[in-house]
């Protein structure tokens, strides 16, 4: 029987870890002051930036810490807390035909914050002059502009919002001064990520009333920069937790799993690559004149690949990528799709393109990553409209026809949205008798569960459901491409008929 263990935490860390392998560094990086404010402590942060950060501050290139600020009222900043902020990250793949298992403790993060109670706290942290950096990922819906933030608001409710307040704290502490804007990295996997922050952040001083001369230093003194992330971080392995344990002797509650592959490209001039010196630390960081090549690449090939094939693959009974890379039926759909409607309507050269596709399906296949069909699903509709509907119209704009693999995908994605229930904000559907949910924006699940409502009472024939919840998705879309509705409605009837795996022969 195994003995119970202790949490990680500083004082373990020191008494137990430091200088060996789970912790090759001296104690003085604990204690490197804090350069950063992060805002979002999610997992896919924990294992991408501030895995990075604890990589420069083990070769004394930044000497800098993190502290994170939790976006939302609900988070994980109490028990980030717990642990003075450090935790293992696991990242695993191969490398050159190698089995790499990489353990690490991560120790970049200072402290957590949480807003909602400690926001004079986090305005604290806009007066200190060594914090020059904002970093945030708070998924896409993060960066969006919500008229109802007021400056008054202890914190204001959208992201955006807490960072104008934040700005102008500093900007009022240290009186306009040009030498302390802000350099600002933001990593939500919208378009233009830094452009669109920055107008969200303008928009908000305007109707603030905050003083032109703010709106001026916010445009002046800070850089709003445009990046792209590529890691695929699976977060807390709650299935292996029990054997980990023994293997590293301590318990670990914010422990984060990922892949070795990773990616930032940051559209940024060389100066600021010389202050976060990750390509130096050597770390797979390209600072670019334009990041836009590598976003269409990154967002179409391999998100599209996952937002095409999600619904398939769920639907046809398997749960892990990986799995669906090696299903016969799945697998071919999802290098059909891959190879032969995404790549061709890209403008970018093929060779690098087809080389690129064949690395992704590869990290698809990692051995030790469990990437779950069920995270990927989460808010399909938007993901769709972002990371496959623009190959669809390119695909038809090329071959005056519509492809046929991502429209199977879409009539699959209205087939996963089949629900005449909601509980608990998230919409019941079935496969092989049992119960799913679906998670998505309740009014988008509540339109989906009114659709099949109406259709169970033939109130509407399948092919006005379909038409119905284009024109509500994708209007534009639906009037353009005339024959997209009947196309749709065709193999969703055959996926209601048959099921998905014998209507995927219908598209190979
Ligand atoms: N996990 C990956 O492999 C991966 C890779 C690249 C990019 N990403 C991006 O990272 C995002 C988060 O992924 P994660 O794996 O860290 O998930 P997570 O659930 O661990 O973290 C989500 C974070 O977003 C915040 N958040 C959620 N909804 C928000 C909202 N409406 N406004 C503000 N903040 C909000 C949460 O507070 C939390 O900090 C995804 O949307 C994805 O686009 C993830
Ligand atoms: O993280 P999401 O939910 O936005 O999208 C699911 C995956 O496509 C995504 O996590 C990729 O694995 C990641 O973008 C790889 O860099």
């Amino acid at each position: 029987m195994s003995t119970p263990k202790q949490q990680l935490n500083r004082d373990f860390l020191e008494k137990n870890l430091l200088g060996k392998e789970l912790a090759p560094f001296t104690a003085e990086i604990l204690d490197y002051p804090e350069k950063i404010i992060q805002f979002g402590e999610g997992n896919f942060l924990r294992g991408f930036v501030d895995w990075m950060v604890h990589q420069l501050n083990k070769q004394s290139l930044f000497q800098g810490r993190v502290v994170v600020a939790q976006p939302i009222p609900s988070g994980r900043v109490a028990e980030l807390n717990q642990q003075d902020g450090l935790y293992t990250l696991i990242l695993r793949g191969t490398q050159d035909g190698q089995v790499v298992d990489q353990r690490e403790i991560i120790t970049s993060i200072s402290r957590g914050l949480d807003p909602y109670t400690q926001w004079q706290e986090v305005l604290k942290c806009a007066e200190n002059p060594a914090i020059e950096y904002v970093v945030s990922n708070t998924t896409e819906a993060g960066i969006a502009y919500n008229p109802a933030d007021r400056s008054s608001d202890q914190p204001p409710v959208s992201f955006p919002g807490k960072l104008t307040a934040y700005l102008y704290h500093r900007y009022q502490h240290f009186q306009g001064d040009a030498t302390k804007g802000m350099v600002i990295l933001p990593c939500e996997l919208i378009d233009r990520n830094g452009d669109n922050l920055k107008r969200v952040v303008l928009q908000l001083a305007a109707e603030w009333n905050l003083p032109l001369q703010f709106q001026e230093w916010l445009t002046k003194a800070n850089h709003f920069l445009n990046t792209l992330v590529d890691r695929i971080v699976t977060g807390y392995p709650a299935k292996e937790m029990a054997q980990l344990q023994e293997e590293l002797g301590y318990t670990d509650q914010n422990m984060d799993t990922g892949e070795i592959f990773h990616l930032w490209v940051i559209e940024g001039d060389a100066a600021l690559g010389e202050r976060l010196p990750f390509t130096k630390a050597g770390l797979n960081v390209k600072w670019v004149k334009d990041m836009t090549p590598y976003r269409t690449r990154k967002v179409r090939i391999l998100n599209g690949a996952h937002t095409s094939t999600v619904a398939v693959a769920y639907l046809a009974g398997i749960d892990l990528v990986r799995d669906a890379v090696h299903d016969q039926k799945v697998g071919q759909f999802l290098k059909q799709a891959v190879f032969e409607e995404i790549i061709p309507t890209l403008d970018l050269e093929k060779s690098e393109l087809q080389q690129f596709a064949a690395a992704v399906l590869e990290r698809f296949d990692n051995p030790f990553i469990d990437h779950k069909w069920s995270d990927i699903s989460l808010n399909s509709t938007s993901k769709f409209e972002a990371r496959v509907m623009p190959s669809l119209k390119k695909y038809f704009e090329k071959q005056r026809v519509l492809p046929k693999r991502m429209t199977f995908s879409l009539a699959a994605l209205f087939a996963l949205y089949y629900g005449t229930e909601i509980r608990d904000n998230k919409l019941v559907g079935h496969r092989n008798g049992k119960e799913y949910f679906v998670q998505d924006d309740l009014p988008k699940l509540e339109f989906f569960r009114d659709v099949w409502q109406k259709y169970e009472k033939a109130e509407l024939s399948l092919e006005q459901a379909v038409a119905g919840i284009l024109t509500r998705f994708w209007p534009q879309e639906a009037q353009e491409l005339p024959t997209l509705a009947s196309e749709v409605a065709f193999y969703l009837q055959d996926i209601l008929n048959s099921g998905i795996v014998s209507s995927l022969e219908k598209c190979s």
